[in-house]
């Protein structure tokens, strides 16, 4: 696809702490992230992966560098209006999904919406339906201690994607989940991506980084390698005609 990329990191470095203690994180990370493409990021343990996607997610601050979303570079906006930008544009999901104990699982899907003035009853026919297009509908009303965790999982993608979200940050978002769960969340990222989304995925997994159009692998907080993914199992079966088919 063509156009604007949701997401582009232009030189980003960012350093923890001062001196002989600093924390390189990360060093002059260049990524670009199109509309409807999955990258997938892996590296060893504190390379920097989750750096990397909370700058790009404008949680953090790059010490050098800039990030764009959409072509905005974050870096000329004041304070209100980047949490703006990011409540509009910008899904996470996390290991641990963070729903909040007291909302209902429509209520958690709608809340980002709600805290940007959309209306509540329009609020939950949103929150309905992407309830329903994850095959939870009847599931709207739960609490999340009433869901399984796969449930829980797909709520909280669900959050991320509700209202016209273009950019999708999921750091070990099937972590906890067992590998039939895992492979329908993945299954769903990679929905959202035909429907115009750019995602950018944390893992470890090669298995799941095989869902991805793209890999980059990060070493001591530098991108060292970027490369289309092995084929995935599934790409091996009689059949099968490649990721679009998932
Ligand atoms: N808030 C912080 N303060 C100081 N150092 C930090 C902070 N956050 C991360 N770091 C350091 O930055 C480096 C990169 O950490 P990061 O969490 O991005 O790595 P990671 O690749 O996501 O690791 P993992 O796979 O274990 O989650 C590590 O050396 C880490 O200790």
């Amino acid at each position: 696809m063509t156009g604007v990329p949701p997401l582009e990191l232009r030189g980003v470095s960012r350093t923890y702490g001062e001196g002989a203690a600093a924390v390189h994180a990360l060093t002059d990370v260049d990524l670009t992230v199109s509309a409807g493409e999955l990258v997938a990021v892996m590296g060893p343990s504190g390379s920097g992966k989750s750096t990397l996607l909370t700058i790009a997610g404008s949680l953090e601050e790059p010490t050098t560098g800039d990030v764009l979303i959409e072509g905005t570079p974050l870096s000329g906006l004041r304070r209100n209006d980047r949490a703006r930008l990011r409540r509009r544009h910008i899904g996470y999901v996390f290991q641990d999904f963070n729903l909040l104990a007291g909302l209902t699982a429509v209520e958690n899907i709608t809340m980002p919406l709600e805290l940007d003035g959309v209306r509540t009853r329009q609020a939950r026919a949103a929150g309905l339906k992407a309830l329903e297009d994850l095959g939870l509908a009847d599931r709207a009303d739960a609490f999340p201690d009433e869901l399984s965790g796969g449930q829980r999982q797909r709520i909280a993608l669900a959050r991320a994607l509700v209202g016209e979200r273009r950019l999708l940050l999921a750091d070990e978002p099937t972590g906890a989940l067992d590998s039939h769960s895992g492979e329908g969340v993945m299954r769903l990222i990679r929905s959202a991506c035909r429907s115009g989304a750019a995602a950018v995925l944390v893992t470890h997994d090669a298995q799941l980084a095989s869902w991805a159009d793209r890999v980059v692998f990060v070493r001591d907080g530098r991108v060292v390698d970027s490369t289309p993914p092995p084929p995935g199992p599934e790409s091996l079966l009689p059949g099968a005609t490649g990721r679009e088919a998932r």
